[in-house]
């Protein structure tokens, strides 16, 4: 049971998580990985060398340590946290594992001047409660979406039903179960789980869903990343036939269903899930405002597709700024990087829509700087980013 001491004490480590919070979860990991290799396919090797994750995990237990007597205030970030470990099927033994690591790193970095009993005993206690938060709000979503009309629990065997390429970097996979049977209707903007062997390596990812559901399966739209195990493994080795295993939707930026002007603005890759969006949206009244950046033409995937929709929806506007047009692109509305005043002139009135963003981080840098410059709330601009949303700023 955490007591009023407890609090205290995780309270006052804050100012020092603050200063060395990256070191200290850099280590954590490292001991992580190399004491337990059984749970290396849930992380994702190359957000590790940039340090990604190491800084999400970092910016997750500072906010934690903060709002300890209120954490409800944590909001959002708790949510983002369960959808993306229900889509990696996390479990309740995987808890102690990360618990017994982060303690021994605690202890390792801070030295044990600082780190003394009384503060490990406190950050063990804190942190079994946040376990037992995380763990119990999983398992609910697991028994739901389990008893869920095209539900299950678990990985389930899928098949590769269309293998298409959309870009010189992007192709996308149609799932189907290998069952025959049907399956969840998703949230436009939730992800899925992919689990897959690659080699030796078992392998969990994540990917925004970048089409409505049917029912019927899933599809996906996966870039090439330089040097990336996963995605250069679907792009080369998967093919039409071939079995994966996936995890049930999951993901709490999905559209919200409303009347006002609906902005949908992605960088690169960043339009797979505003492809869902889009879709559910175009079976509405809402105007759309369809604004994409690539680095040329060459990248730029669903061209075609948005075009179309826009000639025969007129209330789907489409704006797409290339960074460097290449010979032969067709042509974009706009040249260099999506700014401030290119929105200006492409977005709606700014109190009469909802704005989701996503791309690349300078990308959702700028375009957060340039929405709050144009007037539009917080409130109404909304992002999927998996770091600390103050990295933005
Ligand atoms: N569900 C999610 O959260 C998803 C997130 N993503 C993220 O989206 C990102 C997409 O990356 P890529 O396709 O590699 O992007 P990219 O490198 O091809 O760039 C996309 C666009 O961003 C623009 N851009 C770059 N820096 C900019 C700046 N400072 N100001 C304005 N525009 C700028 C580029 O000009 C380009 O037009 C990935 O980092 C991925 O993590 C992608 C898919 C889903």
């Amino acid at each position: 049971m955490l007591s009023a001491e407890h609090r205290a004490i995780v309270r006052s480590t804050v100012p020092l998580l603050e200063q060395g919070g990256e070191a200290l979860t850099t280590h954590f990991y490292r001991i992580l990985l190399d004491e337990h290799p059984e749970v290396r396919p849930y992380f994702n090797q190359a957000n590790q060398a940039t340090g990604e994750q190491p800084r999400a995990l970092a910016n997750g237990v500072l906010m934690y340590a903060r709002h300890i007597d209120r954490l409800e205030a944590l909001g959002d970030l708790v949510g983002a946290i369960i959808s993306k470990h229900v889509s990696l099927r996390i479990r309740r033994e995987h808890y102690p594992l990360v618990g017994a690591s982060l303690l021994r790193a605690i202890r390792e970095v801070l030295g044990a001047d600082i780190a003394t009993d009384a503060v490990l005993e406190a950050w063990g206690v804190a942190y079994q409660q946040l376990a037992d938060i995380l763990g119990d709000a999983e398992e609910v979503i697991y028994d739901r979406v389990a008893s869920s009309p095209g539900g299950w629990r678990d990985g389930r065997a899928f098949v590769v039903a269309h293998k298409v390429q959309e870009s010189e970097e992007i192709t996308s996979f149609h799932f189907v179960p290998a069952d025959g049977g049907t399956v969840i209707v998703h949230e436009p903007g939730q992800y899925i789980g992919l689990r897959l062997q690659v080699g030796d390596q078992d392998a969990r990812r994540n990917y925004s869903l970048s089409a409505a559901s049917d029912e019927r399966g899933y599809r996906i739209s996966v870039k090439r990343v330089p040097g990336g195990l996963v995605s250069n493994y679907l792009h080369d080795r998967v093919s039409v036939g071939d079995s994966v295993e996936l995890f049930p939707p999951s993901g709490h930026f999905v559209l919200e269903h409303n009347d006002r002007a609906l902005v949908l603005i992605s960088g690169g890759v960043g339009i797979t899930p505003t492809l869902a969006m889009l879709q559910a949206a175009l079976a509405t009244e809402r105007p759309i405002h369809f604004i994409h950046s690539a680095r040329h033409g060459g990248v730029h995937a669903f061209r075609d597709v948005i075009d179309g929709l826009a000639a025969k929806h007129p209330r789907l506007r489409r704006y797409y700024c290339y960074e460097t047009p290449r010979t032969g692109d067709a042509e974009p509305d706009a040249t260099g990087f999506l700014d401030k005043d290119l929105l200006a002139a492409w977005l709606p009135a700014s109190d009469a829509m909802d704005a989701y963003y996503l791309g690349p981080k300078p990308f959702m840098k700028a375009v957060r700087r340039a929405l709050r410059d144009l007037g539009v709330p917080d409130a109404r601009a909304k992002f999927e980013f998996f770091g600390p949303a103050s990295s933005l700023d």
